[in-house]
């Protein structure tokens, strides 16, 4: 697969008058393949849209490697901008213009045909309120014009910062399913967010940053899988009993309300088959799997627990070959106010 954004080693300082020197980025490095729907995650502040900004050449960086589309940035960035959607600064509009009018005016500018206007419309689902004026806007439509805007040109890779900002559940729902039907016409999509959730739900590949680094990035299932502990809920009549059989075969396990966990096991017969052969059924039995949220907790230091997620699918993830884990970041990292 070819390489659409590459970045490395990527530094940025911020020098402030009352805040004095800032590292914003510190050696970061980003790579988004062709065909991905690529989520970029992080804590507030950890440095998601200053590596967008300097990718675009709207900030300059201190040091690093940077190129989109094949094209350095940001000194090639011209010769690929016409390939590239991106919204990274919330964009403003004219109220009393329609979405009509201000995507002609847009179409206009950047010598795109006005057919394109009615084509993003329809792909943003705006059409029907295409003749309101903007300041009726609820935000959802607001965000939604702005990446009509942005696909206008037809874009081979769209940069969304933050679209799920201000949303409310309705309106992430809808930005949700713009980005899955323009990842199957083919966009490349990169989605900085701090909404786990969501980018569990849309993306394919994710990239973790914490405090201006890189903390993990791969496939979304084979970062999860870096994290799997293996282990399984349990209901069975006697818990205590049940505690004490399977601590005896060996196993790991805990007791909580209601249920046991018993980690470090793969084949959930070894369980029940433990249990069973002393006349003690098991009634249930769920794999716990970890979710991006407890990932994401545990690598950026916003939580010391691992809440899990129970995932009743019973399929394990799959191999963990590609997710790489920066353990100097996650061992070294500062806990988060
Ligand atoms: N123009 C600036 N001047 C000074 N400091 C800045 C500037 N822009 C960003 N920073 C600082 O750089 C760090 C990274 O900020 P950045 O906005 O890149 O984070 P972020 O991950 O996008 O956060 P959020 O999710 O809140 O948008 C922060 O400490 C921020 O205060």
């Amino acid at each position: 697969m070819s390489a659409v954004i590459e970045i490395s080693g990527l530094r940025k300082t911020f020098h402030t008058l009352r805040q004095g020197r800032r590292v914003a980025v510190d050696g970061f490095d980003l790579l988004v393949e062709a065909g991905q729907v690529h989520g970029f995650l992080g804590p507030n502040g950890s440095g998601k849209t200053t590596t967008l900004r300097a990718l675009l050449g709207l900030v300059r960086a201190d040091g690093g490697r940077m190129s989109v589309l094949g094209a350095e940035s940001p000194d090639r960035l011209p010769e690929v901008a016409g390939r590239v959607g991106a919204i990274v600064e919330s964009p403003q509009f004219f109220g009393n213009f329609t979405a009509r009018r201000t995507l002609r005016l847009l179409a206009l500018a950047g010598g795109v045909p006005t057919s394109r206007i009615d084509e993003v419309l329809d792909q943003v689902g705006l059409r029907d309120r295409s003749e309101e004026r903007v300041k009726g806007y609820s935000l959802g439509m607001k965000q939604r014009l702005a990446v009509a805007s942005a696909l206008l040109k037809q874009p081979e890779l769209l940069i969304l910062d933050e679209p799920a900002n201000g949303l409310d559940p309705a309106g992430i729902r809808e930005m949700r399913d713009l980005v899955r039907s323009l990842a199957a016409a083919g966009v490349t999509v990169l989605l900085s967010s701090h909404i786990l959730a969501e980018i569990q739900l849309i993306c394919d590949h994710v990239t973790i940053i914490s405090r201006g680094q890189r903390v993990a990035h791969g496939r979304v299932d084979d970062v999860l899988a870096g994290f799997d502990q293996h282990e399984w809920q349990v209901r069975v009549a006697e818990p205590e009993r049940a505690v004490e059989l399977l601590g005896r075969a060996g196993l790991s396990v805990t007791a909580h309300p209601g249920h046991l966990v018993v980690a470090g096991v793969d084949e959930p017969e070894l369980i029940s088959r433990t249990l069973g052969e002393q006349g003690l059924w098991v009634r249930e039995l769920i794999p716990l799997r970890p979710d991006l949220e407890s990932v994401f907790l545990e690598l950026t230091g916003t939580t010391p627990h691992l809440p899990r997620q129970v995932d009743g699918s019973g399929t394990p993830p799959a191999g963990a070959d590609d997710v790489v884990i920066d353990l100097d970041a996650r061992e070294n990292r500062e806990v988060d106010a």
